[in-house]
């Protein structure tokens, strides 16, 4: 299968020789691909994500995204990646929130009523109209990472990487995202690839789950296998959203469940079984 990131024996050694050895299984990504990356603090998630956008040098072993080594020829591929990291209060650097998402439209020469259109339609999209006179500095956290996500999706990447997106957002703007990411993802084939401890956001949105500690790939799978795994869960010290728990254990139990990180669902799906149990209790 083609794929658009791929690492090889990634070792990253920091200058006060802190060393993350990337190994385990294959960690590669597909075009179009929504891949999640799940790890607890310190795991290597935002070090492996500073190799992808060329920000770090490999102590030994490559990376290759779109085929090149991005710390070298980063140029040739900028225009095919969007980025959001942990602190997107540093990446605004507009005057004005407008200025901010139109910036990489003005560099790339688009004629001024394409960036018109263009700026207001992902404003629409992510519902940050109201706020294109502010001052990116004085936003509240949430909505610095809005109008970050606004900028690094304003080009129409090939691939998005997002570092903890949810991490602070309130529930709304949380469900507002994941519906968003997978529009962009279903109309323009973007590839993701984002980091989250927050596992009950990802059933819905991500084609495959990568679990990592300490720089090692533990598990590898679609969600519904990887997520309902929840020995592995525990041992990268991940919390098992207690949804996904209880339908595992209850799996176990020969309840069939289906897989989903909805409470409705999973309800009307135990219905049917305690309706049983009460009319053989009440005989
Ligand atoms: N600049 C640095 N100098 C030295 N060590 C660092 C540096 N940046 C990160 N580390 C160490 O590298 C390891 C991996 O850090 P990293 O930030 O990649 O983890 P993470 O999985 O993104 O964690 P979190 O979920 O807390 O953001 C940690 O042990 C961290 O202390």
């Amino acid at each position: 299968m083609k794929t658009i990131v791929e690492i090889e024996s990634l070792v990253h050694r920091y200058p006060d020789h802190t060393t993350i050895e990337f190994g385990g299984l294959d960690f590669n990504i597909a075009p179009g691909e929504v891949v999640a990356l799940l790890g607890s603090n310190g795991s290597g998630k935002s070090t492996l994500l500073n190799h992808l956008i060329g920000q770090l040098t490999p102590h030994t072993g490559s990376v290759k995204v779109f085929g090149v080594n991005p710390r070298k020829e980063i140029k040739k591929i900028r225009h095919l990646l969007g980025m959001v990291l942990q602190s997107p209060e540093e990446q605004l650097l507009g005057p004005t929130v407008w200025d901010d998402i139109a910036f990489a439209l003005y560099n790339a020469k688009w004629p001024e009523e394409k960036i018109v259109e263009r700026v207001e339609s992902v404003m629409a999209d992510l519902s940050i109209g109201h706020l294109h006179e502010k001052l990116p500095h004085y936003l509240s956290g949430g909505e610095q990472q809005k109008v970050a996500l606004a900028g690094a999706i304003v080009m129409n990447p090939q691939l998005l990487i997002l570092d903890e997106p949810f991490s602070r957002l309130d529930i709304k703007s949380k469900s507002a995202l994941i519906e968003m990411l997978r529009k962009i993802n279903q109309k323009y084939g973007t590839a993701i690839l984002l980091t989250s401890h927050d596992l009950s956001m990802l059933p819905e949105l991500a084609h495959k789950v990568y679990i990592i500690k300490k720089g090692r790939f533990i598990g590898q799978g679609k969600p519904e296998e990887t997520l309902l795994n929840i020995p592995l869960l525990l041992e990268a010290d991940l919390e098992p959203p207690a949804l996904l728990e209880l339908v595992a254990l209850l799996r176990k139990q020969g309840v069939d469940l289906p897989y989903s990180s909805k409470a409705e669902e999973v309800a009307s799906a135990l219905l049917p079984y305690l309706s049983y149990n009460r009319r053989i209790i009440s005989r």
